[in-house]
């Protein structure tokens, strides 16, 4: 009985001591997070909304969720709450302590001024996640190491790729309306325009990144397995699960793991014997310097560097695949939230349809050729209006890899120089930025003309350096220009013979049809990937006479 009575009390002091361990432990670690942040005020939440529980755990009021940016942005917006345009989130069971912002003042300090000293670079976590796909010029954190995969990259994006980029979308475009037999019909119905953009965009992505036939697209099948499109549409549908789930996670035999693991498993197969079948063919005395794809000046230019600077089989499947996430879903998700606005303003697409007749006027069948793309200003006018709106890259992730400073001294802020401890994220919100009053009047409308005014030193319009969903510093978008020429060719071609409108959907009980009011409140969405999008997009195309 005296032995049973120890034994509870030990179990009971044991089990008491380890709560109190862990609480002890919980309560210094998110005091040391307040601290981390200089105690700015801002939100207390049980895991960082990035985390994996954060993600995964339903979207509560004390579980923000992945996209709070978005889901919040009116009613509950972080900025209105705490008077600031940067605040923090300190979790207090797991996670970093972070600062979110929607300061273009404050992001220049970290993405642009930051990133080149060194004084915050990409957060350590993320580029861990992204080197799931191998070793590339997103997942590269070490800055040396980031500037040699610059090197040999940056180069393959000139303007002879963007000629090719433009010629093969005209040729894609023609192609899609013969196939899909769309060029005898007066109107047509898409239920989800995504389905058509995004295979425009893999087809480009795939020809002029990598110098694969149209064919590729839409392959019976690879060695037996399942078709190269197969595989490519579970990893884009997979991507968050597979760079955030443990290692172990890939072993549980579930159907759908499987499944998942054998398309990694074919498309790397894949990749890896087109690297090494291309690095064999330019390497070889047949090798004319024709393919100008974007992979095959990668290899010219990793074997001109040699050595050490040069690019391992390895590191050349890494900036494939980081090329076909980076490259193909940003694309297409702006592209179909360009549409889905466009079909609500007909009065926009009237001015930019004269736009294109006035730049085409005179030739045969309204032809749209590459010269034209710094005339189309209004078309491009609606694409950084799309991606304004629907920034595909959500969140810029740094992290302080020194103790430092940041001046908030934004119009909106307090005046305040705010220690920064190492180790502190520093999250650059592009919906924030984008939907700040402070840079864009109306935030919540679709006006491209706002961007009319900005223009670069050549006279082209530029999204504005100081607002862009690109991002600004040493790690901007590299492919900005080539999702923007692909982006003006299809949406020109497009506007110049159809009449963009939304597909509403008939209200069952009373028959109907919903208002355009209606439509955008439940289609305008975001949801998310590892990119951010918009829901299916229903629209109707009516032939232009
Ligand atoms: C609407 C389309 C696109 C948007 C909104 C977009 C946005 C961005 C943003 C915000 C970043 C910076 C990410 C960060 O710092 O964490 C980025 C980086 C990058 N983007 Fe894009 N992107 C688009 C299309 C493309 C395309 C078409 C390509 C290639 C064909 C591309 C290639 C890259 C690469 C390689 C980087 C990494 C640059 C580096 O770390 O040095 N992007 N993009």
């Amino acid at each position: 009985m005296g032995q049973t009575f120890c034994a509870d009390l030990s179990w009971t002091t044991a089990t008491a001591a380890l709560v109190a361990t862990f609480t002890i432990s919980k309560v210094l670690k998110f005091v040391s997070g307040l601290k981390a942040v200089d105690y700015l005020p801002g939100l207390w939440v049980p895991f960082q909304p990035l985390s994996l529980l954060g993600v995964i755990l339903p979207e509560t009021s004390w579980n923000p969720g992945l996209i709070f940016a978005w889901t919040w942005r009116r009613t509950r917006n972080i900025y209105h709450r705490f008077g600031n345009d940067t605040v923090s989130v300190v979790p207090f069971l797991h996670g970093t302590p972070t600062l979110y912002t929607q300061s273009m003042e404050v992001a220049r300090q970290v993405v642009s001024a930051g990133e080149k000293t060194g004084v915050f670079g990409k957060a350590e976590d993320m580029g861990r996640a992204l080197l799931f796909w191998g070793p590339s010029i997103i997942a590269t954190v070490d800055r040396d190491q980031w500037r040699r995969h610059r090197r040999i990259s940056g180069p393959a994006f000139n303007n002879d790729t963007y000629k090719l980029v433009w010629n093969v979308s005209q040729k894609v475009y023609a192609d899609m309306m013969a196939n899909e037999g769309w060029t005898a019909n007066a109107t047509i119905d898409i239920p989800c325009v995504q389905q058509l953009v995004s295979k425009f965009t893999l087809i480009i992505i795939a020809t002029c990144g990598f110098g694969l036939p149209f064919s590729w697209v839409e392959p019976p099948s690879y060695n037996g397995q399942m078709s190269i499109q197969q595989c490519f549409r579970i990893i884009t549908h997979t991507s968050l699960f597979a760079i955030s789930a443990p290692k172990w996670v890939w072993k549980l035999p579930l159907p759908w793991i499987r499944r998942t693991r054998q398309a990694y498993d074919t498309m790397r197969a894949f990749m890896h014997s087109h690297v090494q079948e291309r690095r064999e063919a330019i390497n070889s005395s047949a090798d004319d310097n024709t393919a100008k794809d974007i992979f095959s000046l990668f290899v010219r230019a990793s074997e001109d560097q040699g050595g050490k600077m040069g690019l391992s089989n390895e590191e050349l499947i890494g900036n494939v695949f980081a090329l076909l996430f980076a490259g193909h879903e940003t694309t297409a998700h702006t592209l179909a939230a360009t549409l889905g606005f466009l079909s609500l303003n007909p009065s926009v697409q009237e001015e930019i349809v004269a736009q294109i007749h006035e730049v085409t006027k005179g030739r045969e069948n309204g032809e749209i050729i590459f010269e034209d793309y710094s005339r189309l200003d209004k078309v491009l006018a609606a694409f950084y209006e799309g991606v304004r709106m629907f920034p595909s890259g959500v969140y810029l992730i740094r992290e302080a890899k020194q103790d430092t400073v940041l001046n908030l001294s934004g119009t909106r802020e307090e005046p305040k120089v705010l220690q920064v401890k190492k180790g502190t994220s520093v999250i650059v919100d592009m919906i924030g930025v984008q939907y700040n009053p402070r840079y864009f009047s109306d935030p919540e409308e679709f006006k491209p003309a706002r961007w009319y005014a900005d223009r670069t030193s050549d006279g082209d319009l530029a999204d504005s350096e100081e607002y862009t969903a690109f991002s600004v510093g040493p790690r901007a978008c590299l492919g900005k220009k080539f999702a923007t020429t692909e982006a003006v060719c299809l949406l020109a071609l497009l506007l110049r013979d159809w009449q963009v409108e939304p597909l509403l959907s008939v209200n069952v009980s009373t028959g109907e049809n919903e208002t355009t009011e209606e439509w955008r409140e439940r289609i305008m969405q975001a949801v998310m990937s590892v990119t951010m999008g918009v829901r299916d997009v229903p629209l109707t195309l009516v032939r232009r006479i």
